[in-house]
């Protein structure tokens, strides 16, 4: 039976009736954002931090749901180390980083980071499930879900379990990945999540002496993508040293100009 009231899509869906979401009563999320890409290795792990921690700076309350079980790196980026997650035998409690944002991977519950994920589909969608209807979130503006990569069989638990109210698509600016993404993009539309628009990620590098932006990648047009699709743009954010140091030493103050990037993504999908 749907549990409305708790629902963060409440009034906001025609699925009452068939609707098999379980959700947590001790949980108030106001807002679930999806971030996803089809294509592997685009950014996506690290625009859901770079966006969570903007908003967190914005003065909201933020979780992470790292629902990319295999290739879970949402503990790293958030700068969370030797710190694990815990269950009392009916909640699970995420990690809370030193910015106050909380964080649940499978690898905040594994002995050790570098033991592989081997599950078949449905245990890894189970999982998921779990980090969604059993970790006590509590009170969150925002709950981000790290999508896992493709179009697959744990997106699609993803998009029927989580009452996600929108998704953020992260593409880079070359012709293959753009027709994957957008598979992810009709996916969505099928499930009738709301595409709140697209972070082109890796989309150019600037010469540290003449500011120059150098387009790397000699992709199809992105406005004609954006327009085949119908998507709007939400940002672009360099290919940048600064970006590559996040995955090792975990996302916190940001520089003016990815700040100010940064800004004009959350500004349109929060
Ligand atoms: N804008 C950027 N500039 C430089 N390096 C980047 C940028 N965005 C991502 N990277 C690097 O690219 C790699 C892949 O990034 P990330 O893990 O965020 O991708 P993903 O799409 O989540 O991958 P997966 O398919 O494993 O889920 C990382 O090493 C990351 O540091």
């Amino acid at each position: 039976m749907a549990d409305c009231n708790s629902c963060p899509s409440n009034g906001n869906c025609n699925s009452q009736e068939t609707c098999s979401i379980k959700n947590n009563p001790n949980n108030k999320i106001n807002k679930i954002i999806g971030v996803m890409s089809g294509k592997g290795g685009v950014g996506k792990s690290t625009v859901t931090a770079l966006i969570a921690n903007e908003l967190n700076k914005m003065g909201y309350k933020v979780g992470i749901l790292d629902a990319d079980i295999t290739g879970p790196s949402i503990p790293r980026l958030m700068g969370v180390k030797d710190i694990k997650a815990y269950s009392d035998g009916s909640n699970i409690y995420p990690v809370v980083n030193s910015n106050n944002i909380k964080i649940m991977s499978i690898n905040l519950m594994m002995a050790d980071e570098n033991e592989p994920v081997i599950w078949r589909g449905p245990m890894v969608g189970e999982v998921v499930k779990q980090f969604y209807t059993d970790v006590l979130w509590e009170e969150l503006d925002y709950l981000l879900i790290d999508m896992p990569p493709g179009t697959g069989d744990v997106a699609l638990t993803v998009m029927q379990s989580i009452p996600i109210s929108g998704v953020v698509m992260v593409s880079i600016p070359q012709d293959l990945v753009s027709m994957i993404v957008s598979k992810a993009v009709n996916m969505a539309k099928k499930m009738n999540i709301d595409v709140l628009g697209v972070v082109e990620n890796m989309s150019y590098i600037q010469c540290p002496d003449c500011s120059k932006k150098i387009k790397l990648f000699d992709g199809e047009d992105t406005d004609k993508f954006l327009e085949d699709m119908n998507l709007s743009l939400l940002g672009e954010l360099p290919m940048s040293k600064e970006i590559v140091d996040i995955t090792h030493k975990g996302v916190n103050e940001t520089s003016e100009e990815l700040d100010s990037i940064l800004k004009g993504i959350v500004n349109k999908v929060k």
